[in-house]
């Protein structure tokens, strides 16, 4: 299995980057989204349930693939012999922030949940805020893979 794992390394490691870029891209414009419908949508209007399907569709068809796709092929570089020495102070940078960007993933599906049911209670000054969580998490993430401190 680690024999499998190790040829096809290269092959791997692109389709978790593939994943990661569909990934991140729904991390940051779900939010974005957010913020027009709290600031510019009056509730139950048409513009809301469009906004609603927008959500709805970002989520259900690109983000929960994408981030389902990044963590299995992630944990198959993780197996991947000789790829990550848990001595080293990285991987575990990288492994708190993936479980970071995980938690905002679910945080923005429990919000999206609220706008169905009419119940939104957060500002879109409190949405710009959380959007830039992704933006930090990728900042660890990206330093600790490619520099390896
Ligand atoms: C979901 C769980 C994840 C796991 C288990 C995981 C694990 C790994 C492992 C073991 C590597 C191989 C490092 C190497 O070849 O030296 C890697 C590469 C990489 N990961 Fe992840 N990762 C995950 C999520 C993410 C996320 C969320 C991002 C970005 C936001 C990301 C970005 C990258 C990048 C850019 C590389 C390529 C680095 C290079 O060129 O060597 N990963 N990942």
């Amino acid at each position: 299995m680690t024999d499998l794992l190790a040829s096809i390394y290269p092959w791997t490691k692109a389709l978790h980057v593939v994943s990661v870029v569909a990934w991140m891209a729904g991390l940051f414009y779900l939010p974005r989204l957010f913020v027009y419908h709290v600031e510019a949508v009056s509730g139950g209007s048409e513009t809301d349930s469009l906004f609603q399907t927008m959500e709805r569709r970002l989520l259900r068809a690109i983000m929960n693939p994408a981030m389902i796709a990044t963590w299995i092929f992630g944990l198959m570089l993780v197996f991947t012999p000789g790829i990550v020495d848990w001595s080293e102070v990285w991987p575990w940078t990288k492994a708190a922030a993936v479980l970071g960007m995980t938690w905002f993933h679910h945080w923005l599906g429990r919000r999206r949940k609220e706008f169905v049911a009419g119940k939104n209670t957060r500002t879109g000054r409190r949405y710009r805020l959380m959007n830039e969580v992704p933006t930090l998490l990728l900042l660890v993430i990206v330093f600790s893979v490619i520099v390896k401190f």
